[in-house]
């Protein structure tokens, strides 16, 4: 086992923004759990990382499900010996459809995966970080820009981004005397697969094409390590980054 480099888990890191803030977290000296459904996305993280067992330990992990988040973080416990910082960045988009035909699975699986599956993992990381020795460490919540700025066909993507800030701001509260930091990233159109496959199912259900301004996930990686590299008392409950014009600016 690797005796050097803090540690931090990522979900959803198998693409998109958390595959980039592994890499980013990894590259800068930090020890890795990427956690995310499927396995061969997580493999190729670690081979983009050139990592090593060592200094990256792939977790498949369906954060929807409380047991797989449990063994999650018992297995960076066990590999790793602690936790100081956790990257819940898994999450879905919502069908682009008007909010009264969205179906009850429907709803109930943004909320799930995008809520509950924040939830679960805060529970798992704060018990971690509580009783290891320095204790305490820092999580940061992948909100969205949706938090600030409603989207046409997203009721339960925005609710549940909504809903992420009152975690945060509940956990930054209780946390504070145990040594734990919580933050939120509030993030506006970087290009990925989730916001390719939105602007596609808005544009099928309204046929407006509308202008797209994106960020690379790069930046928004940057972003991320910057607070994960922040000292614990330092007083950040919430950073946006978002692309220079937004598209949906001024309808909500
Ligand atoms: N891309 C953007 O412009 C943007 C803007 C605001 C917020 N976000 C947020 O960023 C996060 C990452 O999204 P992205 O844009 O990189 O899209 P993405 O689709 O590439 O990433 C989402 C990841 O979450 C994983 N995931 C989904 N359900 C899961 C589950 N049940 N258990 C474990 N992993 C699961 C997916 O497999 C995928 O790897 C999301 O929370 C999203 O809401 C993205």
């Amino acid at each position: 086992m690797a005796d050097a480099g803090k540690v931090a888990v990522v979900t959803g890191a198998g693409t998109g923004i958390g595959r980039a803030v592994a890499l980013t977290l990894h590259n800068a000296g930090y020890r890795v759990a990427v956690a995310g459904r499927r396995k061969d996305p997580l493999e190729e993280t670690l081979a983009m990382a050139k990592a090593t067992e060592d200094t990256m330990l792939i977790a498949p992990t369906d954060v929807a499900d409380p047991l797989d988040v449990r063994a999650l973080f018992k297995s960076v416990n066990q590999s790793f010996g602690r936790l100081d910082v956790l990257f819940n960045n898994a999450g879905v988009g919502a069908p682009a459809v008007p909010m009264e035909e969205l179906t009850v699975e429907q709803w109930r699986k943004v909320v799930d995966i995008n809520l509950s599956g924040v939830f679960y993992c805060c529970q798992e990381a704060i018990q971690l970080m509580k009783s290891q020795d320095p204790k305490g460490g820092r999580i940061i919540n992948n909100g969205s820009i949706s938090a600030h700025t409603p989207r046409p066909f997203t009721a339960p993507y925005t609710a549940t981004k909504h809903a992420i800030s009152g975690l945060t701001k509940s956990i930054a509260l209780d946390g504070r005397e145990h040594n734990i930091a919580c933050s939120q990233i509030d993030i506006g159109n970087a290009a990925t697969e989730m916001t390719e496959a939105f602007a596609k199912g808005v544009l099928q259900a309204d046929g407006q094409k509308r202008p797209e301004a994106r960020m690379d996930v790069q930046h928004v990686a940057d972003a991320v390590l910057f607070m994960a590299n922040l000292p614990l008392d330092a007083n950040v409950l919430s950073m946006t980054i978002k692309a220079t014009t937004m598209p949906y600016e001024g309808r909500g």
